[in-house]
């Protein structure tokens, strides 16, 4: 496979050598809009870019029908007009705020649990999420994907940082040294806590889903998540 990285920071490194690993080239690194670039080069887009480069890098690639995995998290508010590009260039997408297997499944013992938390009135809940220093989006695009999952299961309406009410979750947003990504939701009563937890040990497993899901989307039109890459349910 060939693959363009847009985006050559932390990410685009790491995707680089789990890619290569696997046989496949990469054909292009873009990491400046100035760069000029050989859509036709490319079997797929992996793009871990910034919050404002995203969308054009995105849409770019879907006009020159280069499929696109993207994992670049805080530009959501365009994500509807992303896809109808994609729907109306036959192209092929997949975001996900999270591309590792293990906070994937985390995803759905999120939901699970929230769905047997919903009606016990005396529980509250609350989500920290910790990453390093130079992360630009808070809260992480992975916590408000949790928080997602809370509000579909139970009577919660919404998110904020730092707020809670009956109806809102609590999201606490910590900036430390190299933390690679940590994520946390406690059920708390007067009596007890139950915690579930995600810490991610280095980039490795985002890498590896994001490389997982260009092999996947080969010869695929659509949008698509993550979901149906590991076949989870
Ligand atoms: N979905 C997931 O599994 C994960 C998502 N992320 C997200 O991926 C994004 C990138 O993360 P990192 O690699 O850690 O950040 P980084 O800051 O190390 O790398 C971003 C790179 O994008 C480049 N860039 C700036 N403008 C650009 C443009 N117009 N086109 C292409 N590249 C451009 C920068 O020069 C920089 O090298 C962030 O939004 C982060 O939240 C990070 C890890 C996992
Ligand atoms: O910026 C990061 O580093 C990460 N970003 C993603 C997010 O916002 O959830 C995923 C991971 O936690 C690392």
């Amino acid at each position: 496979m060939k693959i363009g990285l847009f985006g050559y920071g932390k990410m685009g490194k790491m995707i680089e050598q789990i890619a290569q690993g696997r046989g496949h080239s990469i054909v292009a690194k873009i990491d400046d809009p100035s760069q000029d670039v050989d859509y036709a080069s490319m079997d797929v887009a992996i793009d871990f870019s910034t919050p404002e480069a995203a969308f054009d890098n995105i849409t770019n690639c879907f006009k020159n029908k280069v499929p696109v995995i993207s994992g670049t998290t805080g530009w959501l508010d365009k994500y509807s007009q992303a896809i109808k590009i994609c729907e109306d260039n036959k192209s092929a997408f997949i975001y996900a705020s999270n591309f590792s297997l293990g906070v994937n499944i985390f995803f759905e013992l999120n939901k699970h649990l929230a769905k047997m938390m919903g009606g016990l009135n005396q529980y509250k809940v609350a989500m920290e999420e910790i990453h390093h220093t130079q992360k630009l989006d808070a809260p992480s695009g992975t916590a408000i994907t949790l928080a997602e999952g809370i509000i579909e299961n139970t009577k919660y309406k919404n998110w904020e940082l730092e707020k809670s009410n009956d109806s809102t979750i609590s999201i606490t947003s910590l900036r430390e040294g190299m933390v690679p990504g940590t994520h946390s939701i406690a059920y708390t009563s007067s009596v007890d806590t139950i915690e579930i937890k995600h810490e991610a040990h280095n980039r490795e497993g985002f890498a590896l889903g994001a490389v997982i899901a260009s092999e996947w989307i080969q010869g695929k039109t659509g949008v698509f998540s993550m979901k149906d890459v590991l076949n989870l349910s």
